[in-house]
């Protein structure tokens, strides 16, 4: 017997919720589908069931993916080599602990997910990270890979042919760089992930940089120098200053006075805004390297407040800067000046200038908060990079007290007593630039160099296949340390290197290759090896600028001072030096004014 549900003939009724509304309606349905209200219950169940269907469906096609993801970084992961297990290393726990730094900017990923957060300035952490990529490279070869996770491949590079490559074809940063930066400084275009979103903001900000510094022009002598060592005496009306603080007031004013011009030299607010930007630098990459921020921790609100701050007084002395510009505001007569950018401006404008041009070219205008923000990034960046750097070659010369009588004996050789230090002086001025070279060679910014392909594998010339979002190293430390490179003594300080093996800083310094003024660098055998402004798409755009204004800084200081120790540390700074060379002391020093 045919049940009461199978006589009913339901075909007449419509299936979906439009059909039943350009139907007739109930009324017309056979008796044994119900009225309109039973339509509807059936109609929402059978709705939910193909919504729940769809949601099942995609959470098992995105787990599919990610799972095809995986098992495809595992197959191609396992063919690089090093150790099997993923990584369990006790010695890499205590750099894990360790907090991060915007200086170091290598930020890996976090608590709990994370490999090891770097700290700026020489921490435990670099030498614990060095040491243990060293093994693993001496066991492994020059390429490494390590499971830092079970979906992350940290892949490291030693060999100078390879880690060129690496550093051309892969042209994204880590997320989290990113992630670091934008905690810091809001929405901005530079230090970013993707690399097509960086390109433009770079090359503009590597034409008005290298275009304070004319090289070679003859009649460039830099302002902002001058004007920071005015400061000098004020500050040496102190008995003494710790190297690590007047290296960053030195690198605070160097960067703050080149990105906002003159401005910056009269801003009220100049000591709170250094103060600032040191504490927002030390911890960004700390809290960036939560996936989820963690807004229920009172540490990481003071952190946010403090952005907030320094943003808020950033904009305030942009806005300052761009009054006292001959360019009030970017307008349509910026746009059509500056092709090229004018170096009497301020980046600011330039870089608003070139994304007019972008704009006229089609692509988007870079909004006032992103501007603000790269102003900002670059500050913490610029700054912090800066200071290490100085800070590295003024302890030098405490510690070298026979290689600043070498360098007073070129500054004074080389231009007369009245005449001003000129860019063109500089380069003559081999010792120097041997030492800033040499000094950035023992103690890069920070001890890795990094990057990531989002969205291609990676095909090296060795045949060694990385695949897509595998987080690429290079160790600089372990690179220009290289003893196969360097010699024997690659761990000690010797300036003379430079002058004897002939590394080529001339595509740093901007310079014509075999100008005469500069043909100590003139062959460029070792090259490849020395990269602490890094190299290839993503390398520093402030290379030439900084290696120049540092110089100038150095040569400027050391003209009319003497660097000396304080009296109480000049015993303990023989030994202070550890034998790596990842620590340096932070020495009193006495600027002593020299008898002319
Ligand atoms: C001694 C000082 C400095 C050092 C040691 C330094 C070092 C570095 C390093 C290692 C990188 C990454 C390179 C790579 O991954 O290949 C970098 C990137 C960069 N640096 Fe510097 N830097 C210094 C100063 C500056 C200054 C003064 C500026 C500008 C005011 C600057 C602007 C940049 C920019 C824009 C990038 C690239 C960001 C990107 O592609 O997203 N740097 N720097």
């Amino acid at each position: 017997m045919a049940s009461s549900s199978s006589s009913c003939d339901a075909t007449g009724v419509p299936f979906t919720l439009l059909g039943a509304l350009i139907t007739a309606g109930p009324a017309a349905w056979p008796a044994c589908v119900g009225d309109g209200r039973a339509f509807l219950r059936d109609y929402a169940r059978r709705g939910t069931n193909a919504l729940l269907w769809a949601g099942l469906l995609s959470v098992t096609w995105v787990l599919l993916l990610r799972v095809a993801a995986m098992l495809r970084l595992w197959a191609l992961g396992s063919r690089i080599p090093g150790p099997r297990a993923l990584l369990a290393d006790p010695g890499l726990a205590a750099v894990l602990r360790d907090g991060g730094d915007i200086t170091g900017w290598w930020p890996f990923l976090s608590p709990p997910y994370s490999l090891f957060i770097l700290t700026g300035f020489g921490s435990v952490g670099w030498v614990q990270l060095v040491g243990f990529l060293s093994k693993l490279h001496g066991r492994y070869g020059p390429v490494v890979r390590l499971w830092v996770g079970p979906s992350q491949l940290l892949v490291s590079v030693i060999d100078p042919t390879l880690v060129k490559e690496v550093l051309t074809k892969a042209e994204d940063k880590l997320p989290l760089t990113g992630r670091t930066y934008n905690l810091a400084c809001g929405k901005l275009g530079l230090f970013v992930s993707l690399f097509q979103k960086v390109k433009s903001t770079r090359d503009s900000l590597k034409i008005f940089l290298n275009e304070k510094l004319t090289v070679g022009a003859g009649q460039s002598s830099f302002k902002i120098i001058d004007a920071v060592l005015n400061r000098i005496n004020t500050i040496m009306s102190k008995d003494f200053m710790d190297t690590r603080s007047f290296s960053q007031h030195m690198a605070f004013n160097i960067i703050g006075a080149t990105l906002l011009g003159d401005a910056f030299f009269d801003w009220s607010d100049a000591a709170a805004y250094e103060e600032l930007l040191m504490l927002v630098a030390k911890d960004g990459c700390f809290w960036a390297s939560y996936a989820i921020p963690p807004f229920w921790r009172p540490s990481y609100r003071r952190y946010r407040t403090l952005c907030a701050k320094l943003k808020i007084l950033t904009e305030s002395v942009i806005r300052k800067s761009r009054q006292n510009s001959s360019l009030n505001h970017f307008d349509q007569r910026s746009c059509l000046k500056s092709e090229g950018t004018d170096p009497n401006t301020h980046v600011l404008d330039n870089i608003m200038a070139s994304h007019c041009l972008h704009g006229a070219a089609g692509g988007p205008l870079n909004s006032e908060e992103e501007i603000f923000g790269n102003i900002m990034g670059l500050m913490l960046h610029g700054i912090s990079a800066s200071a290490n750097l100085i800070g590295n070659i003024l302890t030098r010369l405490v510690l070298f007290p026979e290689l600043q009588d070498q360098l007073h004996a070129e500054i004074v050789s080389v231009c007369n007593e009245s005449s001003k230090l000129e860019v063109d002086d500089l380069l003559r001025m081999q010792v120097l630039l041997a030492t800033v070279c040499e000094s950035a060679r023992l103690l890069p910014a920070g001890p890795l160099l990094q990057r990531c392909s989002l969205k291609h594998d990676l095909r090296l010339g060795s045949g060694i296949t990385v695949p897509a979002r595998s987080i690429l190293v290079v160790p600089l430390h372990l690179v220009q340390m290289d003893a196969s490179v360097w010699g024997d003594d690659a761990d000690q300080f010797n300036p003379h290197r430079f002058l004897k093996k002939d590394v080529d800083i001339g595509e740093i310094l901007g310079a014509p290759k075999g100008s005469n003024r500069i043909n100590i660098f003139s062959e460029c055998a070792k090259t490849e090896s020395f990269l602490p402004f890094g190299s290839g798409s993503r390398e520093c755009v402030g290379q030439k600028f900084v290696v120049l204004a540092i110089s100038m800084l150095i040569a400027s200081l050391l003209r009319s001072y003497e660097v000396q120790p304080h009296p109480s540390l000049s015993k303990e700074m023989g030994t202070a030096v550890d034998s790596s060379h990842l620590h340096l002391p932070n020495p009193k020093i006495i600027l002593t004014k020299r008898r002319i």
